[in-house]
């Protein structure tokens, strides 16, 4: 195993974009990936609220409630103890009023263990990203395609396209920003726009399908494993490994194992001594 590094901090993060050191991240919902991801070395751990689509079947992330949020969470930060994880505010829970959100944001760090949490959004969120802020609590920025407003932008769209589109982004990364926001993930926005912001920002921008210029890049664990009964492709996603593949093929084949009993097998298997039957059999056990 790797040499045990320092965590992540969010002073760390700033120096890494000013060294354009790339900060690396992926998410991870559960003990066994999150310990697997923090041996692998990445600098940071998103426990997204995709975990609604990839880990409990729903069609979008907004069923995802603040009690998943806080479950998932907990069981990363047993799985990567000394890694910096980031947990995503659910649909709905940071956009009434700062005491609403700040009880939440309490909960993902008191009871998740978190270090720092994401919302989606820009100028419209700057004052609850400050209000964190100010409690102490570090705020991952989200703009570009935010899936929690699906039903809104009508569809996981491209966006940054048009003139006025940039200008917008490049708005709500300066309000975050302003408002003390420690990076910003930058999902599905063009290339163009992505490193125009990631220059204009001194915080680091994340990247998910937003070309190579940004500050780190983020992808969600399901994706890059296959780990999914039903994979789409998604353009800006690259799979390393085909897991669904691999599960489904070792299952059936223990599957068949068991039916024509070639599993267990006697090294799978424990033995009483002989004579430990007999007196219950009321004679020496034949052979068969
Ligand atoms: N498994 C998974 N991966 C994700 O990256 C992810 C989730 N779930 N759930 C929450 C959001 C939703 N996201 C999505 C979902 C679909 C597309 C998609 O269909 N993209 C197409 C078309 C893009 C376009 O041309 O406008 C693509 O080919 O990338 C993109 C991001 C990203 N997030
Ligand atoms: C796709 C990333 C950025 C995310 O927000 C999530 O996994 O929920
Ligand atoms: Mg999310």
């Amino acid at each position: 195993m790797a040499a045990h590094k320092q965590p992540l901090s969010i002073v760390k993060m700033k120096q890494m974009k000013e060294k354009n050191e790339p900060i690396t991240m992926v998410t991870a919902y559960d003990y066994p990936s999150a310990a697997l991801v923090e041996e692998a070395g990445v600098d940071m751990i998103l426990v997204g609220d995709s975990l609604g689509n990839v880990v409990l079947g729903y069609d979008s992330t907004l069923p995802v409630t603040i009690d998943d949020m806080v479950y998932h969470t907990r069981a990363v930060r047993r799985g990567a103890p000394n890694t910096f994880v980031v947990a995503d505010m659910p649909f709905m829970t940071y956009n009434s009023t700062v005491s609403e959100t700040l009880s939440g944001v309490r909960r993902l760090m008191q009871e998740g263990h978190a270090n720092a949490v994401k919302m989606e959004g820009g100028v419209e969120i700057a004052l609850m990203v400050d209000a964190c802020t100010k409690a102490g609590v570090p705020v991952v920025g989200h703009i570009g395609l935010t899936p929690q407003a699906v039903h809104q932008i009508g569809g996981y769209r491209i966006q940054g396209k048009t003139r006025e589109d940039a200008e917008r982004l490049l708005q709500d990364a300066l309000a975050l920003e302003r408002a003390g926001a420690c990076a910003v993930v930058l999902e599905l926005v063009t290339e163009q726009v992505a490193e125009m912001i990631s220059k204009k920002l001194s915080i680091p921008t994340i990247g998910i399908g937003a070309g190579s210029v940004t500050d780190g890049q983020v992808l969600v664990f399901h994706d890059i494993l296959k780990y999914t009964p039903s994979y789409r492709e998604k353009r800006f996603v690259k799979t390393y490994a085909d897991l669904g593949a691999v599960i489904r093929d070792s299952v059936s084949q223990y599957v068949k194992e068991v039916k024509g009993r070639s599993f267990p097998a006697p090294e799978h298997t424990f033995r009483a001594d002989d004579q430990v039957l007999e007196s219950l059999y009321g004679h020496r056990k034949v052979e068969s």
